[in-house]
């Protein structure tokens, strides 16, 4: 039996003046995908994502959510945003946060105070913020306060979620926290994952398909289809090496001074050492 995609673009492009982000893009995403968009600075990745929340609109072709046109506010789709830290005017306790959550989830429905309460306990404890439950947001740290946006994200149980650099200033035990509770929202629940991220190692068990864009193009495909020097070199225009040290994907510009985007920082020498060079 077919599904209906969560997410289908079709033959979509977008573009600011003559600036051609990606064109003649078609893609269907299923129920419990999980998609990573990689690509260097300024490649549209954000903009990728805001055709779905329906805050860009696309300037050819058409995207659907549910077999429905993008509208802004949709229920079905939840958003882990790029981090921008609260401000000290955010008069809000971390529960406070996911709350509004899981308040804001169903509109017109409203929960039960201990059946929220109850729900919110749960997400914490999901995201690993029990301990700071009832601190003022303002006071956190970046990395505190982000695990809370997956919180809040998740508490709609979304039909796509998206995820725009969700690992930023998280140290390595949550990003992989982080990134394991989204997977199990694709899993167990059947969202769809977008994932933007400079850094695919994270969740390198996780991907099923790679968005890459770059230079106003794509590719799409497997994370081997799309992860290959040949592909990227393409893709760029310039040569690119993509190499795997120790099970992790290491992409550096052709000459081999420079770590592109979708690797770590700190390669050059690791790579030197396991090729021998
Ligand atoms: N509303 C807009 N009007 C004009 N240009 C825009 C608009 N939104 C984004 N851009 C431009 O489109 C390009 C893509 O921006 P976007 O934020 O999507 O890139 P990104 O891949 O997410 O970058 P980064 O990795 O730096 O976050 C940038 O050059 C940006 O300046």
């Amino acid at each position: 039996m077919t599904q209906t995609p969560i997410v289908k673009f079709e033959d979509a492009r977008l573009a600011f003046g003559s600036r051609v982000l990606w064109e003649q893009l078609d893609l269907s995403i299923a129920a419990g995908e999980f998609l990573a968009v990689l690509g260097p600075n300024g490649s549209g990745k954000t903009s990728f994502i805001n055709t779905m929340l329906g805050t860009t609109a696309l300037n050819h072709g058409r995207v659907s959510i549910a077999g429905e046109p993008v509208r802004r506010g949709s229920a079905a789709v939840g958003l882990i945003p790029q981090q921008r830290p609260f401000g000290d005017n955010v008069p809000l306790r971390a529960r406070d946060l996911v709350a509004l959550g899981v308040d804001g989830a169903k509109p017109g429905i409203r929960m039960a105070r201990r059946a929220v309460r109850n729900k919110v306990d749960e997400l914490l404890e999901l995201v690993g913020a029990s301990g700071y439950a009832n601190r003022a947001v303002s006071d956190l740290s970046g990395g505190e306060q982000q695990r809370l946006r997956a919180a809040q994200a998740l508490a709609s149980d979304p039909r796509v979620l998206l995820c725009d650099e969700p690992l930023l200033s998280l140290d390595l035990n949550h990003q992989q926290a982080i990134s394991e509770v989204i997977h199990r929202q694709a899993v167990e629940r059947g969202s769809a994952v977008v994932f933007v991220t400079h850094e695919i190692n994270p969740i390198l068990p996780y991907v099923d398909r790679v968005l890459y864009l770059a230079e106003g193009r794509f590719h799409l495909g497997s994370v081997d289809e799309v992860m290959q020097s040949s592909v990227l070199t393409e893709l760029y225009g310039a040569p690119v090496a993509v190499l795997r040290v120790n099970g992790r994907i290491v992409v550096v510009s052709g000459d081999g001074t420079r770590a592109l985007p979708a690797d770590g920082h700190d390669h050059i020498e690791d790579i030197e050492l396991e090729t021998g060079k």
